[in-house]
């Protein structure tokens, strides 16, 4: 009799419940946004008298959606990792190294957890809200948070211990299933649109570290004990005031490794990389969102600062032209010759120095700025200032240790009799890393040590002799023209030119050229050039 009474009771119930939730869809869909939120939000009053439990949320996006929440973040760790076996609807994502799955709740499921004998039910859930943008084409957002339930009597304790705890473990999963990721900003997103970022990433996998990259010991090492320190002065940056973050320039010629040791710092210190296309940054509001929508433990990189944005001498050359009010604005998203339009940055020289150290360059925290140019003496000197730029490393030509490290990476050889030559030639010929490695690299299965190493000295005496050509090339004209001021000074002897002192210094200048029979090609001999032609 008993068991009939309980399941009819059971049916009355479900009926009820069926009716109640087929009206509140009802009302969802044909009231308003605002009559349905203040039904709900009465509901949520009346039970609360009657309900012994407590419920806490984790929402993904907090306040104005600027950053995504690292408490939900850290609950999403957690649960992924100790509720995967209970739930029974999960998501599934690659983790750290493509090798493993991560498994994580799936929208509306319910789990369970226990800590210390107190028993929790986590919820993922997500609601729908319009956005805010009048511009927007998608008129709702989705919501996403975690909800935490447990029974009032064990309120201290989980608000105290357990959450600290659940945080605490989610942190630690995290560090450790974190798959580096390298983002960038494009003109593919939309803003704001349904992914709520500014950046599209993919996993981080470059292979590039500090042990494989050519470069002298020394410094080296240097540079990885900056780095380290940096990671570890948190309390050293907080204690002296200062945002904790680190600016690098990196410049030398194309191929000298300005990308490669980026992706090296990033593998050393385990950290993302989000590299900024400026070019495709609108404008200055636009950088500072981008900003804020790094995380710590990230690279942030501008590859070729030079040419991205017209940084050079903008603000000389705008002070002769623009007034006071207008120099402010200072734009610098145009290159030569293009017109600002819809594609053109607008993005300005004072949007940029404050992406670097203004007010906003402090949230987040751990963070390394990294310019790559070519032509630093380009720059403006105000981006490259210490403090902004804290650190400016040079990569230069291949030097003989250079070569060492490329020759042990590419053909494992500590040492060959064909060493010796190579180091003469390397130290008399400019040649970059990139085209070091490239004539090691092995272009056929039976090409052994030897031939890598014989096709390394064959393209480094290609360069000595077209060197040697391009010299005596320069030299023919000066030559001509030193016979010619010659001629002059013959006449200028007979009294029949009135030579000034920058005459005669031309001419004694070239009379040293003639005499030994080459180009110093130093700077006071360009000088002269260019006078003579003048
Ligand atoms: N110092 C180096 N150590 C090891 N490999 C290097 C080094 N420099 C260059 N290379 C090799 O040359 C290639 C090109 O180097 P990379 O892209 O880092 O040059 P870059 O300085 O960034 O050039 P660019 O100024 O044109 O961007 C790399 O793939 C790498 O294999
Ligand atoms: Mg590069």
């Amino acid at each position: 009799m008993m068991p009939l009474k309980m399941n009819e009771m059971w049916t009355t119930m479900g009926s009820t419940l069926a009716s109640f939730m087929f009206v509140w869809a009802i009302i969802r869909q044909y009231c308003p946004y605002e009559v349905s939120r203040f039904f709900e939000k009465y509901t949520h009053r009346i039970m609360g008298y009657f309900y012994p439990y407590i419920r806490i949320s984790f929402h993904e996006y907090l306040g104005d959606r600027l950053k995504r929440s690292e408490a939900y973040a850290a609950v999403e760790a957690y649960l992924s990792a100790n509720t995967s076996k209970s739930a029974k609807r999960l998501k599934a994502e690659m983790g750290k190294d493509s090798s493993n799955l991560v498994l994580t709740m799936d929208e509306y499921e319910r789990v369970t957890d226990e800590y210390e004998g107190m028993k929790v039910w986590w919820v993922s859930s997500k609601v729908m809200s319009p956005t805010r943008s009048p511009m927007s084409y998608y008129q709702e957002q989705e919501k996403r948070f975690y909800k935490l339930s447990f029974h009032k009597k064990y309120r201290d304790m989980i608000t105290g211990c357990y959450l600290e705890h659940v945080m605490r473990e989610g942190k630690e999963i995290r560090l450790r299933n974190r798959q580096r990721k390298l983002y960038t900003n494009g003109p593919g997103y939309k803003w704001p649109s349904y992914k709520q970022t500014m950046w599209s990433h993919i996993v981080f996998e470059h292979p590039a570290t500090f042990d494989t990259m050519a470069l002298e010991p020394e410094r080296k090492k240097e540079i990885i004990e900056d780095l380290v320190t940096f990671s570890k002065s948190k309390d050293f940056y907080a204690r002296i005031g200062k945002a904790w973050k680190r600016g690098y320039l990196l410049y030398g010629p194309p191929g000298t490794g300005k990308s490669t040791m980026i992706a090296a710092m990033a593998n050393l210190l385990a950290y993302d990389v989000y590299d900024l296309e400026l070019t495709a940054v609108k404008d200055n509001t636009e950088l500072r969102k981008l900003l804020i929508e790094t995380t710590s433990k990230s690279i942030i990189v501008i590859e070729d600062i030079d040419c991205s944005l017209d940084l050079t001498g903008q603000r000389k050359k705008k002070a002769d032209k623009l007034s006071d009010d207008e120099n402010e604005k200072d734009v610098i998203g145009r290159k030569e010759g293009k017109e600002e339009g819809s594609s053109g940055s607008k993005v300005t020289l004072s949007g940029l120095l404050n992406f670097i150290d203004g007010i906003w360059s402090a949230c987040g925290g751990e963070r390394l700025i990294v310019f790559t140019t070519n032509y630093v003496e380009k720059l403006d000197p105000a981006l490259i200032r210490r403090g902004r730029m804290d650190k400016h490393i040079e990569l230069s030509y291949c030097s003989f240790d250079g070569f060492k490290v490329l020759a042990n990476n590419y053909l494992k050889l500590e040492t060959h009799p064909l060493f010796d030559t190579i180091k003469r030639l390397i130290g008399e010929i400019k040649i970059t890393p990139a085209d070091v490695a490239e004539n090691l690299m092995p272009k056929s299965p039976l090409d052994d040590a030897h031939k890598c190493l014989s096709n390394l000295i064959e393209a480094l005496e290609e360069a000595a002799a077209a060197a040697k050509a391009e010299e005596l090339r320069q030299i023919s004209p000066i030559k001509e023209q030193a016979d010619e001021m010659e001629h002059k000074s013959c006449i200028k002897e007979n009294g029949e030119l009135h030579g000034d002192k920058e005459t005669d210094q031309v001419v004694e200048k070239l009379d040293s050229i003639k005499q030994n029979g080459q180009l110093r090609g130093d700077k006071e001999t360009d000088q002269a050039m260019n006078q003579s032609q003048r």
